[in-house]
């Protein structure tokens, strides 16, 4: 705990007491500012992200409280502690009440005061750390799930993320909708070193353009119509853990340079606020867009795609992956369920154009459908095997051709209406559009 340093700011007017502190908290290696006066005291504030603020309560001009009160509005991350020469139980119960983290009568040993600011920096941190949990219980509210895949393409996917995950680098998913590419984030940010924090997760895509900036970066208190208090952005909530911008190819092109900046250097500003804030954030970004030609478009900033793509993590579309479609639907079928065999075949002969997520849909679709067998019944109309020549091309007299006449003729008894049509037949609607389908009967 002790060679921890960090950012102070020292408001008092007793020169010689606060020369000392300057000397002995520089010399540990902490960024010391001083300001004589309350309203210096609030300037700097104003300008830059404290993390503890040690303030006389008898300054001339703003009183102890005052000064109290506007220091927590303008960051209340900051913690205040306050030295007074004429400490009264009164002032110690009020500021406490106003959230300061301790309250001290002077003369204060400076090794003490330190030791308390150590303190403070710890409370400050774990504020954050319940802040980064509710927020990211907020929005995710899920946990981790399982990732299948056996075939090559996905076996060289987990190596890559075994690779990629304990490093700090910049990843970039691609992949089409679905395909898991939220989940590999969560494998990297799982396998890196900052996984003791949780991931934070933003959809550009989810967001109004206008309030891509202020949920990235926040902003502070008036900076727009609507902005009634200051918020942090994401990017704070992320200091220390993995923040997953997920459709980074929607990101608006104005606000790319700000992204670059951070990804170059950490550091970022609020809207609406010149002070500049510092943040340790490792960026997993994805998209299912074509990025370079995004790019090539002008859509996209060359300089920051190639700060992101340093690492690049291609996601196959499931139709890609052969006999993982079988895994993954054995996963996710619900117990007690099972699949009729034409069912399965239907399954796992489609091409999935939403991928794993559409797979998720259609088996869970199925199961409150069907009882404990999935049919074809139970199935979307798109899982129909395509017409079957031979069907309509049987020969006259067989079963199948007299099935087709039987069908074509009541519908056109019943000018094509397919739920008469289906109640005569004695089948479900659904039933007799896929026969129909399958006879190459037209709609
Ligand atoms: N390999 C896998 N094994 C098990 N479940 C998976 C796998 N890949 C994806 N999933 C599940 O599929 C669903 C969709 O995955 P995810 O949201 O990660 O896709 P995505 O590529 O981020 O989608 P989008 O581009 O639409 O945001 C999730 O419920 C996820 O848990």
């Amino acid at each position: 705990m002790r060679n921890e340093t960090f950012e102070i700011l020292f408001v008092d007017d007793d020169s010689d007491f606060a020369a000392g502190c300057v000397r002995w908290f520089q010399k540990n290696g902490h960024r010391v500012t001083h300001t004589s006066s309350g309203q210096d005291g609030i300037g700097q504030c104003e300008k830059r992200d404290f993390e503890i603020a040690v303030l006389d309560w008898n300054l001339p001009g703003l009183s102890g409280l005052e000064l109290v009160q506007r220091m927590r509005d303008i960051n209340p991350e900051t913690e205040i502690i306050v030295l007074t020469g004429e400490g009264t139980i009164e002032n110690a119960v009020e500021s406490m009440r106003r959230g300061v983290f301790d309250f001290l009568s002077k003369p204060f040993p400076m090794a003490e005061l330190e030791r308390r600011c150590l303190g403070a920096l710890e409370r400050r941190k774990l504020r954050k750390e319940n802040a980064q949990l509710r927020e990211v219980i907020d929005r995710t509210n899920r946990h981790t799930a399982k990732m299948i895949g056996e075939c090559e393409t996905m076996r060289k996917v987990f190596r890559l993320i075994d690779r990629v995950a304990p490093t700090d680098n910049p990843v970039l998913i691609q992949g089409e909708s679905g395909t898991g590419k939220e989940l590999v984030a969560q494998a990297i940010h799982q396998g890196s070193t900052r996984a003791k924090y949780p991931m934070v997760t933003v959809n550009c895509a989810a967001l109004p353009e206008q309030l891509v900036e202020s949920e990235l970066f926040g902003h502070e208190k008036g900076s727009f119509t609507g902005a009634t208090a200051a918020k942090p952005g994401l990017f704070e909530v992320a200091d220390n853990s993995t923040l997953f911008i997920d459709e980074i190819g929607e990101m608006p092109l104005a606000l790319q340079p700000k992204l670059l900046r951070v990804l170059e250097d950490g550091s970022m500003r609020r809207v609406g606020s010149e002070k500049e804030r510092r943040v340790d954030v490792r960026i997993v970004a994805a998209t299912n867009r074509n990025l370079k030609q995004e790019v090539e478009e002008g859509r996209f900033r060359e300089d920051l795609y190639y700060r992101i793509n340093v690492l690049i993590l291609d996601l196959p579309p499931l139709r890609e992956r052969g006999n993982d479609v079988g895994l993954l639907i054995d996963y996710f079928l619900a117990e007690g369920y099972e699949l009729a065999e034409d069912a399965r075949s239907a399954l796992e002969s489609y091409d999935w154009p939403g991928n794993i997520r559409q797979l998720i849909n259609t088996i869970k679709r199925a199961q409150i459908l069907s009882d404990d067998v999935i049919t074809m019944d139970d199935l979307p109309d798109e899982f129909e095997p395509p017409p079957n020549d031979s069907d309509s091309s049987s020969p006259e007299g067989s079963l199948i051709a007299l099935q087709r006449q039987h069908i074509a003729e009541v519908l056109e008894r019943e000018k094509g209406n397919k739920s008469a049509a289906a109640r005569i037949l004695g089948v479900e609607r659904r039933k007799l559009h896929r026969m129909m389908k399958q006879h190459g009967i037209a709609e």
